[in-house]
């Protein structure tokens, strides 16, 4: 309910579908896979001209096309403010081409390049060049124009300094709500060379073809970079840069260009170990990389790590970026204690995930499962904190049983979205790729069908609260790449006692790939802790939790990728009076808010 009425409340994204085929062409939306979709409009055939349409949708939202009985295979919104989809028929399907506003933003950059000099017809130089290279009509192009103007997209400069000064703030510590701290949307270019460098925007670049740097059209200066300092730049996805040292005035073809991929990214430029006029060495860090590297760092420094102090000189002590250890002390020493407290929450949360132990059952019950052949299993369950009660299942589920689940809702990574909110802007405080899942669409003898049964049989025996299936909220798979996380934030109602009826009162994992390293779940208000292996399940409740103590993270995956099923267990639902009748937002403190 949470996330649906979030997005529902925010500025949407358009769908701007361009149709050739002769015939109407259904357009259907997918909120759970192909499994289930609702008619969403309907576009005219196509003659002379190509027929258009709009939608207003959400990032990551999915649609399929059909003309007669020829269908498109699904296609998902980027995010950016418009996506474009052409359809052409084929022989046995219809073919849905997706631009998204990533490659329209290129595309906008290029016609600029190739228009700009034009005194005069500056505009129909426009249009023709959308329309001979993409098709677009005039009334997209306008649009197009307008949206991805370079003028409008141009990088700013949010703030420079110097390596000699470390304490200048290269970033303010942005707070979470919860007293953590979130990594700021901004790229840092560090300047390691002896000479100034000139940053460009190389507005006109292609995107995917950064490796040969012959792909730069044109670029704008930004600014330059003093030898020995840095600038903070606040730029859009999927822009590139050029950083050219200005000594040697190299071509282009000799300079660094490199892509921006949005949220926390740090380049630093190096003096090329091959000599002074060799092109200038380029170290990239995105967030999660600098996380995991981070963390590498720290755990040298565990043992000390109930002391801020402490532990902060420890890390300083022992941090060394590979290619940036010519980097001068004190910077490195002010940037490796800045970013861990950025990128890990807090040293509390750090310790926390990766150098405290997991909790040792207190206790362990007995609950009944279905077996998945028409039997009950007796499993054994650990108790990991009595109030509010979490505990856990090991082997809930078999390796085989999760990968059927994954097969049969096809849940590998390509068909999944980022988690968004408002905007399209990825959300950070959870940072995994996402897709619902709707155990209605299901035939009742189907891995999912019988998975879903089994949650609400344990979460039923172990809390003893009244949950059944019909009219709860969809299952929320969460794919967790190196780096991902859920940071620390609370299912529904925290700090009430009790939440209301038809609010959320629990909450289940399932989790069908676990991290090699890293990728706990953890409760942040004590140190209850869970390391899980495939197949296992996690259960906590908080119908009555005036202390927040429910709050819950996934911490970081270090090494691997986990995967899990999350089902958010609502008491007096029913298939009359189901979740979305239930106006809870203002029950939850969610940062997502
Ligand atoms: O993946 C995890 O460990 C936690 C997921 C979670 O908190 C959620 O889905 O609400
Ligand atoms: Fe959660």
């Amino acid at each position: 309910m949470l996330r649906f009425v979030l997005l529902a409340v925010c500025a949407a994204q358009e769908l701007h579908i361009l149709s050739k085929v002769p015939e109407t062409v259904q357009v259907h939306w997918l909120p759970g896979g192909d499994a289930k979709s609702h008619p969403s409009g309907e576009l005219e055939p196509a003659g002379e001209e190509a027929s258009s349409f709009i939608i207003n949708t959400y990032a990551g939202h999915s649609f399929r096309f059909q003309a007669g009985t020829l269908s498109s295979k699904p296609v998902t919104h980027s995010g950016g403010a418009y996506d474009l989809v052409k359809l052409s028929p084929g022989a046995a399907a219809l073919t849905a081409e997706l631009v998204t506003a990533d490659q329209l933003h290129s595309l906008v950059g290029e016609m600029y390049s190739h228009c700009r000099e034009r005194d005069s017809g500056y505009i129909k130089c426009c249009h023709d060049f959308l329309n001979k290279s993409r098709g677009i009509p005039p009334f997209f192009a306008d649009k197009y124009m307008n949206a991805f103007s370079p003028h409008r997209l141009m990088p700013r400069v949010a703030g420079r300094g110097d390596f000699k000064d470390s304490k200048s703030h290269i970033h303010n510590l942005d707070d979470d709500g919860y007293g953590g701290s979130l990594p700021p949307d901004e790229m840092v270019v560090l300047n390691n060379m002896p000479i100034p460098v000139e940053l460009h925007w190389a507005y006109a670049a292609d995107a995917s073809d950064l490796a040969s740097d012959t792909a730069v059209h044109d670029t704008t200066l930004i600014t330059d970079v003093g030898s020995k300092s840095f600038v903070r730049i606040t730029g859009h996805p999927g822009q590139s840069f050029l950083a050219v040292a200005q000594h040697t005035r190299q071509p282009v073809s000799k300079t660094a260009l490199f892509r921006y991929p949005s949220e926390l990214f740090v380049v630093m430029i190096s003096e090329s170990s091959s000599g002074k006029d060799a092109k200038p060495d380029v170290a990239i860090w995105d967030q999660d990389e600098l996380k995991i590297i981070l963390s590498e760092f720290a755990k040298k420094c565990g043992d000390r790590s109930h002391e801020e102090q402490s532990f902060m000189e420890c890390l300083k002590q022992t941090s060394s970026f590979p290619p940036a250890t010519r980097l001068p002390y004190k910077i490195l020493q002010a940037l490796t204690a800045l970013w861990f407290q950025l990128l890990w929450t807090s040293l509390q949360h750090w310790r926390h995930c990766v150098y405290l132990p997991d909790t040792a059952p207190l206790r362990h019950i007995t609950l009944e499962l279905h077996d998945g052949s028409g039997r009950n299993r007796s499993v054994k369950a650990q108790v990991l904190r009595e109030k509010p009660f979490v505990v856990g299942i090991a082997g809930f589920a078999t390796a085989e049983e999760c990968k059927e689940l994954i097969t049969s809702q096809e849940l590998e990574t390509e068909d999944l979205a980022m988690a968004f909110i408002t905007g399209g802007a990825h959300s950070k405080s959870r940072r995994t790729l996402t897709r619902n899942l709707y155990p209605t669409h299901e035939a009742p003898g189907s891995i999912f069908a019988k998975l879903y049964t089994r949650f609400f049989q344990a979460a039923r025996g172990a809390s003893g609260y009244d949950l059944w299936p019909e009219g709860q909220e969809p299952v929320n798979w969460l794919h967790y790449k190196p780096g991902y996380e859920y940071r620390p934030h609370c299912d529904g109602g925290c700090g009430y006692d009790p939440v209301t009826l038809g609010a959320r009162v629990a909450s289940s994992l399932l989790y069908c790939n676990v991290a090699e390293q890293g990728g706990s779940t953890i409760f942040t208000k004590d140190t209850t802790k869970f390391t899980p292996a495939k197949g296992d399940f996690l259960f906590f409740a908080y119908k009555h939790d005036p202390d927040f103590m429910s709050m819950h993270a996934a911490c970081p995956v270090l090494k691997g990728v986990k995967s899990t099923a999350t089902q958010w267990y609502r008491e007096g639902v029913s298939a009359d009076y189901t979740w979305e009748h239930v106006q809870d937002l203002g029950q939850s403190h969610s940062p997502e808010l």
